[in-house]
């Protein structure tokens, strides 16, 4: 009865427009990728550790990006593929299909998890042994309008729209089987939850965490350094 953590590293951070790959870049002097498996590494509800990183980055990964990190719990690192979904999906293959262990997706690109948020979303699926799995949402703040060439089409009510975080958390010996029928279409989905809801499986939902942001562009990188800075995360 395992909690896993997947960290997903393996992207190219485009939006962010560095040399650098994202996931490499430094927040407060330490590569954000570590700061993401730190803390999944310190967690006490976290038994193994995953890390899916770029093709042919291992030796890198290893000695540059988490070499001040002292492993208590296994640890695994994958290659990732070309969209995050055959990424993960890359990480899951590597696990046994055992009945009661929950996976935990996350963004190496989400470096600010907090332990309350890992916990509230394991303790959900322990006390639900029926459901698939549940993320971490957070109200929309601003009205959110579907606009197509300039134009707008909708603005869908604000009372039932939230914005999807990570840890998106699973059991694993239902999440595989749903991977498996999508293999070759996995880039449809931008996360794991859209997936299982495109087969009709009701994910359920926990409040996320505010300061639980993805570092995406050099705005975000502004505003993580800040949040350090301050001690809010
Ligand atoms: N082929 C991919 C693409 C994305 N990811 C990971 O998925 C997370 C969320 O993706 P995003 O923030 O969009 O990262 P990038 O894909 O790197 O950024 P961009 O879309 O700007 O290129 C990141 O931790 C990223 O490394 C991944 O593991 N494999
Ligand atoms: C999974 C995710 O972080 C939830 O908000 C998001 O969907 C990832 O999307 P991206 O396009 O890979 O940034």
């Amino acid at each position: 009865m395992k909690n896993i953590a997947l960290i997903v590293a393996a992207g190219s951070g485009n939006r962010m427009g560095t040399n650098i790959k994202k996931q490499y870049l430094k927040l407060a002097g330490q590569p954000m990728l570590a700061r993401t498996v730190l803390l999944f590494e310190k967690s006490k509800n976290i038994d193994e550790i995953i890390i899916v990183i770029p093709q042919g980055d291992e030796q890198f990964v290893k000695k540059e990006i988490l070499k001040d990190i002292t492993f208590t719990k296994p640890i695994r690192l994958v290659d990732g593929g070309s969209n995050r979904g055959e990424s993960v999906y890359n990480g899951l293959k590597t696990l046994q299909n055992n009945g009661k262990d929950i996976v935990l997706i996350h963004d190496g690109a989400r470096p600010f998890i907090h332990e309350s948020l890992i916990e509230r979303l394991i303790k959900f699926l322990r006390e639900n042994p029926k459901e698939i799995g549940v993320i971490p949402v957070i109200k929309v703040k601003d009205t959110i309008k579907i606009v197509k060439e300039d134009t707008v089409i909708k603005t869908p009510p604000r009372t039932d729209l939230y914005a999807a975080q990570t840890p998106q958390c699973f059991y694993v010996s239902k999440l595989l089987p749903i991977f498996k029928k999508v293999e070759k279409e996995l880039n449809r989905f931008t996360d794991e939850s859209s997936l299982v809801e495109a087969f009709g499986y009701k994910v359920k939902t926990v409040i996320g965490d505010e300061f639980n942001i993805k570092i995406t562009t050099p705005q975000d990188l502004i505003i993580g350094e800040f949040l350090l800075k301050e001690g809010l995360v």
